[in-house]
């Protein structure tokens, strides 16, 4: 499966602010470009941190561009929630598009069949957090072969612990959010050895809207 990380980040690297509220650093065209992006992938992954602070419905994507990438369909979404938290009346469970939650061990039977009442599929791997390589394994077994994630950082940052990332784009964009406590796109525990730090490798620059979109692939890991 390959899996393709998307976020919109401040200039000093924020994806919001310390309250975890949703901002707008996009604009029109680099959300057209994450409609694109959207289109291509079989599945849009966000972790149960994102869902609680932005509710996201992940339901709009480029039809147009679907079509001339031959997928069926629409994405499926996908949340990464070891607990179960994600309300029933989340907008990521609403609507005709299917939602696959992504749970642990730990989460209470209860809410899980609550989340299976409201339509959602519930993978269950992992004894505590998710185990990410498990699920991913999962995934793939039902059909994904291109993951889109969008974010937030603790969810991205685990991935790129368990190795799990290929390509990474992120919209710089041109205002200053600050904030020692704000989410990054990569936050978790983080990496002390240089030995582990993920390497990138740049593959594009694209100027667009008043920021900037940076691409890079995911080099191997030793
Ligand atoms: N600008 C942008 O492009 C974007 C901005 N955002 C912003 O980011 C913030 C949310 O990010 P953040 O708080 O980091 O939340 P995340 O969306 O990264 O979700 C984190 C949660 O995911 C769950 N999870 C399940 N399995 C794992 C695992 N293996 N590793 C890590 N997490 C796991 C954990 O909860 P549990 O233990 O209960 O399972 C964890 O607390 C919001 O402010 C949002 O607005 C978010 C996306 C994009
Ligand atoms: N690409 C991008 N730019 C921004 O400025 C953003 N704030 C985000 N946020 C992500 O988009 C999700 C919301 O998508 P829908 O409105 O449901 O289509 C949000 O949850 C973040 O993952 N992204």
């Amino acid at each position: 499966m390959y899996v393709h990380v998307n976020a919109a980040v401040s200039a000093d690297g924020k994806l919001s602010t310390r309250r975890r509220e949703q901002v707008r650093i996009s604009g029109d065209e680099d959300f057209a470009r994450v409609d694109r992006l959207r289109a291509e992938s079989d599945a849009v992954l966000v972790g149960v941190g994102t869902v609680l602070a932005d509710d996201p419905s992940l339901v709009r994507f480029d039809r147009e561009h679907r079509e001339t990438v031959e997928k069926s369909g629409v994405p499926t979404r996908v949340v990464a929630d070891s607990r179960a938290r994600t309300p029933p009346d989340a907008a990521i469970l609403a609507g005709d598009a299917p939602t696959t939650v992504l749970a642990s061990e730990v989460a209470p039977s209860e809410r899980v069949e609550t989340l299976r009442e409201v339509g959602a599929s519930v993978v269950v791997a992992g004894e505590d957090r998710v185990d990410l390589t498990r699920a991913f394994d999962e995934l793939e077994s039902s059909g994904v072969e291109d993951l889109m994630v969008e974010g937030g950082g603790e969810l991205v940052f685990s991935l790129f612990e368990a190795g799990l990332v290929d390509d990474l784009t992120l919209y710089v964009g041109s205002l200053v959010l600050g904030g020692r406590d704000a989410p990054t796109i990569a936050d978790g525990e983080g990496f002390v050895d240089r030995e582990t730090f993920p390497r990138l490798s740049l593959d594009g620059v694209e100027r667009l809207d008043d920021g900037v979109v940076l691409g890079w692939s995911v080099e191997e890991q030793a």
